[in-house]
């Protein structure tokens, strides 16, 4: 529905997937949940109960692992655009090194150099890289709900969302033309 309409607004537009790992992203995402639960006093599931069926298969309909199958998504995507009007952003490199995913996105965009390296600096309370406005604001870091540690899902679950996640990682790598480290 989003790839037509979006091609029928504008077929020249330029789109920006940012990924990262799939299991992370997964685990990110269930912890997303937990928080929201934990804040509405509400009961908290086992992530391996509303991930896997009672046979351990991957149930794809879970929103954590529904996002997290890139290749399902950007199919619907390369129906309407083509690949050389997407980029990629590495979200986990992004995460260690954003400016020089910055610098992808703004040559992407054709847009001059704008961010520099001294505006982006490592936070070690956040743990995470923030970002220093040129017009010398106070210094932006995301907020508390972006960076919090991951809810401990367990081995076993971890092993069996890599195993399931490996076939749609290897699609989205052929269709893309480049692997990741996943
Ligand atoms: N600089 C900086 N500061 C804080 N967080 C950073 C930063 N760069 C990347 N990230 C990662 O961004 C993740 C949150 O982005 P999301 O796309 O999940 O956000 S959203 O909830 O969809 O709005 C978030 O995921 P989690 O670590 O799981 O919270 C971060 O790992």
């Amino acid at each position: 529905m989003a790839p037509e309409r979006i091609y029928h607004m504008n077929e020249s537009i330029k789109l920006i997937l940012i990924v990262r790992n799939p299991v992370i992203r997964t685990i990110s995402d269930f912890t997303q949940v937990h928080y929201t639960k934990q804040a509405k006093n509400k009961t908290q599931i086992p992530f391996a109960s509303v991930a896997f069926s009672k046979s351990g298969l991957l149930l794809e309909n879970y929103k954590p692992v529904r996002n997290s199958l890139y290749s399902k998504h950007l199919l619907r995507w390369l129906k309407y655009f083509p690949l050389d009007q997407i980029l990629i952003v590495d979200g986990d490199h992004f995460i260690s090194e954003p400016l020089a995913e910055l610098r992808r996105v703004e040559r992407f965009l054709h847009l001059e150099h704008e961010i520099h390296s001294s505006q982006m600096y490592f936070n070690r309370t956040k743990g995470f890289f923030c970002f220093r406005h040129a017009d010398g604001k106070p210094p932006k870091c995301l907020g508390e709900t972006k960076g919090r540690s991951h809810v401990e899902i367990g081995e076993a679950a971890e092993n069996n969302l890599r195993r399931q996640f490996a076939p749609y990682n290897e699609k989205f790598f052929s269709l893309i033309g480049h692997r990741f480290d996943w």
